[in-house]
């Protein structure tokens, strides 16, 4: 074996010991010697802090390290790091801040925290010459961060497409493979780690949102208006559309989308079809994948856990090894695009990209139906790429007309939903989804 050169030390103190901090926790602890002999650093977890300590007694971790003064804590000279995995926003802010006064690098995985104050809590970091390491924000254990600011920094950047929320896709595939409720599918993902502490913030799409807001920032050099980030979730989602999609040879996955146009970085948040070909179908259960194109490498796609404690952990570990190396720090000090140093937001307006859509309506079988339909679609220049009108639903009051179109604008497609529904020969609103295609690769 090659000899090691000088063992470095790193000091830490970890806030927050349940799914990720416990895991984490232990893990630093069990498999010491093992991140010793691969990184040459020897990681000290001298204070654990929680509200209680049941959960870390559970694991083993000696009690020697519990804390319950975070005053304590952060006041102690030796410490070279806190690892927040306490999760929220306002008192993470806030200790993050504390950590930072107090010459403390910072580690966390809190993603809405950083979609939400990260250019502040950066901007802060760098005045004082210290480091906020994130990789385990976006995407759970796939070090997509480290990807985006070091692996691929020879490339612009051109689109990223994500499955970046373990819950919403581990719900789905329960539903579609197994024929799980939605109820017991998300009871499912929150018994084994997966589900933030609220889990609309799954379900909705807020979650997916902040990891494609945190990405985005370092892809392309944008500041995103997180509010300004259409969003909706799997929780609205009706079975039928995910069989009527699935005739058309489409899967629905919740994903997250951000690619340039020549008007500023699209980007929305939502349930989308996808062709069963494509990548990104395949990635099932609590697994992420992130697409990332790049003008000189191409289509890239990275894939793993993207929630549980163990898969998170490897990523919070990773950031602590990376600062003990001085690897995080030199890519936060030289590289360009980092949420503090980005400049004016380029963001395309909502509902103005490009995209095919499917839209189911619900309407009444009686003739004109079909060519009232298609007036309105035509009146904004909407083409319809399929028609199919279910046969053996004939009988019903309604039955469902599922059309694909050509591309347009979400915008449109909108104004003649609105008019869809107002039609009296039309049921309860339309259902209208983005079918979304291969992005092209521009390599040079
Ligand atoms: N779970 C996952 O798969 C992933 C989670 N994350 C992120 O990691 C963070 C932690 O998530 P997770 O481990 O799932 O959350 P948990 O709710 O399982 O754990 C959070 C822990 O922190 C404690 N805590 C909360 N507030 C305080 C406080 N003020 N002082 C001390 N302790 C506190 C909680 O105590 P109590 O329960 O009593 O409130 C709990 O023990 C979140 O930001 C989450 O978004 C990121 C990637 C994946
Ligand atoms: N709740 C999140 C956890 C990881 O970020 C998810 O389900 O992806």
């Amino acid at each position: 074996m090659r000899p090691m050169s000088a063992r470095k030390r790193i000091r830490a103190a970890l806030v927050g010991c349940g799914t990720v901090g416990g895991a984490t926790a232990r893990i630093l602890l069990q498999d010491k010697e093992l991140l010793l002999r691969r990184s040459g650093v020897e990681v000290e977890l001298v204070a654990l802090v929680d509200k209680s300590f049941d959960h870390a007694r559970s694991l083993g971790i000696p009690e020697d390290i519990f804390r319950s003064d975070l005053d304590e804590v952060l006041a102690d000279p030796t410490l070279d790091v806190i690892i927040e995995l306490a999760g929220g926003v306002e008192f993470p802010r806030t200790l993050i801040s504390r950590a930072l006064d107090a010459g403390k690098h910072v580690v966390t995985a809190n993603k809405a925290l950083l979609a939400l104050h990260g250019r502040e809590l950066f901007a802060k970091a760098r005045e004082k010459g210290l480091t906020i390491g994130f990789e385990a924000s976006c995407a759970g254990g796939i070090p997509v961060i480290r990807a985006i600011t070091d692996g691929l920094l020879a490339n612009e950047i051109d689109a990223i497409y994500g499955i970046l929320n373990g819950t919403s896709n581990y719900i789905l595939s329960e539903m579609i493979h197994k024929g799980s409720s939605y109820a017991d599918s998300l009871d499912q993902a929150q018994q084994i780690g997966l589900a933030e502490a609220d889990p609309s913030l799954d379900v909705q799409g807020g979650d997916t949102a902040h990891k494609i807001a945190i990405m985005s920032s370092l892809a392309f050099g944008i500041s995103p208006e997180f509010t300004d980030i259409p969003v909706s979730g799997i929780d609205n989602l009706d079975e039928q559309d995910v069989l009527a999609g699935r005739d058309l040879g489409y899967v629905v996955k919740l994903l997250a989308v951000a690619h340039r146009t020549p008007l500023g970085v699209a980007m929305w948040v939502g349930p989308a079809f996808i062709s069963r070909e494509h990548p990104l179908a395949w990635v099932e259960g609590p697994f992420n994948a992130v697409s990332i194109y790049g003008h000189a490498v191409g289509h890239t796609l990275f894939y793993g856990r993207g929630a549980g404690g163990d898969p998170t952990a490897s990523a919070v570990i990773s950031d602590i090894l990376g600062l003990a190396l001085g690897i995080t720090p030199a890519l936060f000090g030289h590289t360009g695009f980092w949420p503090d140093r980005n400049g004016e937001t380029r963001q395309l307006p909502a509902g103005s990209e490009e995209l095919r859509f499917y839209l189911r309506i619900m309407a009444v079988d009686k003739p004109g139906v079909l060519a009232a339909i298609s007036t309105i679609l035509a009146r904004e220049q909407i083409s319809i790429a399929s028609l199919h009108q279910n046969e053996q639903a004939r009988g019903q009051e309604l039955i469902p007309v599922v059309i694909t179109t050509h591309t347009c604008t979400r915008q449109a497609m909108n104004r003649a939903v609105q008019e869809i529904n107002a039609l009296d020969i039309t049921g309860a609103g339309a259902v209208l989804l983005p079918i979304v295609d291969e992005h092209p690769e521009k390599i040079s």
